[in-house]
């Protein structure tokens, strides 16, 4: 099973450019979690920190109980072989077959033999669906196809994290939906914890058992995928929504004069561009029949049912409706309505959920004022 991933108070600058401060999550052991963010939020930054590629200058990392901002750099070295890590484009060696690119780190860190090695790289490339190109070299294939070339080269290690770095950049929305249920059917084979940077909305909608968010240099919040698919904050409506109407402008920073322009001119019937109804919840991916039950699923159940009565209500509603669906709304309700979550603050609770902004959140010059994070 994969290794929880737990960031406490992390903060990354470059020179004087801060990236972001103060982030603070834990990536359950073997679920799939969808860090989102607009454009330039740091999401790349952050996973490469987590595996150490990028040192950010306070905050700790711990994997599998080492903080891996404070080990040696044998520990460090140690830690890593826990990664698969997708890179944007795949990172393949443009000179090597895929067979060559995905056996070679079986060549670099094992003492495997060439008979064992085939055997590796031919059930990874079955898994990704590559079986018959493997004499292609990168150059020849097609961005998908690089991707999950990529992907096979991640997994050959029996990773227990695996990162992913926007896998849908340069997908058309079929092929996005291929890998999203790939990356779904690896859970389910190896539960390895899966952390996947992006900004499609339809995978964060349909892929992962959390999500989080990205902005302004803070994170917004991060937790089960009920709290954000259902939130209120206006800078999660807007990105989910696409619209220019909301904090999030085309540089990022978007002053109040900016906005009121904005909606001025949207109530004088100019289109601010997006779809009014990527609302609610719609059901999450499932293994591939015949693939292994992902063993996330019922851990996940089992989580979130104790943080159930710490959630804002909307989210509340979500997950007890998705019981519902699995028939275990009878016993879960005995347990959930022991407490009158009406009457409760959620943002007072010892919970990973941080929603920081809402629409009194931010100042006159439109930079945020953070609460309730923890
Ligand atoms: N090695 C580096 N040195 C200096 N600045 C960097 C470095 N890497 C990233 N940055 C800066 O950090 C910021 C965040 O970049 P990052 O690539 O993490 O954003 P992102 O949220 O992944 O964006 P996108 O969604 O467009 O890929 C950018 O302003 C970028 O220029």
């Amino acid at each position: 099973m994969g290794v929880e991933v737990s960031v406490e108070g992390l903060t990354k600058s470059f020179g004087s450019q801060r990236i972001w401060q103060d982030v603070s999550l834990t990536l359950p052991q073997g679920e799939v979690s969808v860090l989102l963010g607009p454009s330039g939020t740091g999401k790349s930054v952050f996973l490469k920190s987590l595996i150490g590629l990028l040192r950010p200058e306070q905050g700790s990392i711990v994997i599998d109980g080492t903080d891996i901002l404070q080990c040696s750099s044998k520990e460090l070295y140690e830690i890593r072989k826990l990664f698969g890590v997708l890179f944007q484009d795949g990172a393949l060696f443009g000179s090597m077959n895929l067979y060559d690119n995905v056996a070679f780190p079986l060549r670099e860190h094992t003492k495997k033999s060439e008979s064992d090695i085939r055997k590796i790289v031919m059930d990874k490339l079955e898994l990704v669906g590559l079986l018959g190109a493997e004499d292609k070299l990168p150059g020849e294939i097609s961005g998908g196809m690089r991707k999950r070339a990529g992907l096979a080269r991640a997994l050959v290690l029996d990773p227990e994290i695996i990162l992913v770095d926007e896998p849908d950049s340069g997908l058309d929305p079929v092929r996005t939906t291929y890998i999203s249920q790939t990356l779904i059917d690896i859970n389910a084979e190896i539960d390895a914890t899966i952390l996947i940077v992006s900004h499609n909305i339809n995978l964060a909608r349909t892929v992962p058992d959390n999500i989080g968010m990205l902005f302004r240099r803070q994170l917004v919040m991060f937790g089960p995928r009920e709290v954000l698919l259902t939130s209120d904050e206006p800078v999660v409506k807007q990105f989910l929504n696409g619209t220019m109407i909301g904090p999030i402008g085309m540089s990022e920073e978007k002053d109040e004069a900016q906005m009121a322009h904005e909606q001025a001119l949207v109530e004088a019937g100019h289109h601010a561009g997006g779809v009014d109804d990527v609302e609610g919840i719609v059901p999450q991916m499932k293994a591939t029949p015949g693939m292994p039950e992902r063993k996330a699923v019922a851990r996940r159940k089992a989580r979130v049912r104790q943080i159930l009565h710490t959630l804002p209500s909307a989210a509340q509603s979500a997950i007890v409706d998705s019981l519902d669906e699995d028939g275990e709304a009878s016993s879960a309700e005995g347990d959930y309505y022991q407490d009158d979550y009406s009457q409760r603050d959620y943002r007072d609770d010892d919970t990973q959920v941080i929603p920081v902004y809402s629409a009194d959140a931010y100042d006159a010059e439109g930079h945020n004022q953070p609460h309730g994070q923890k």
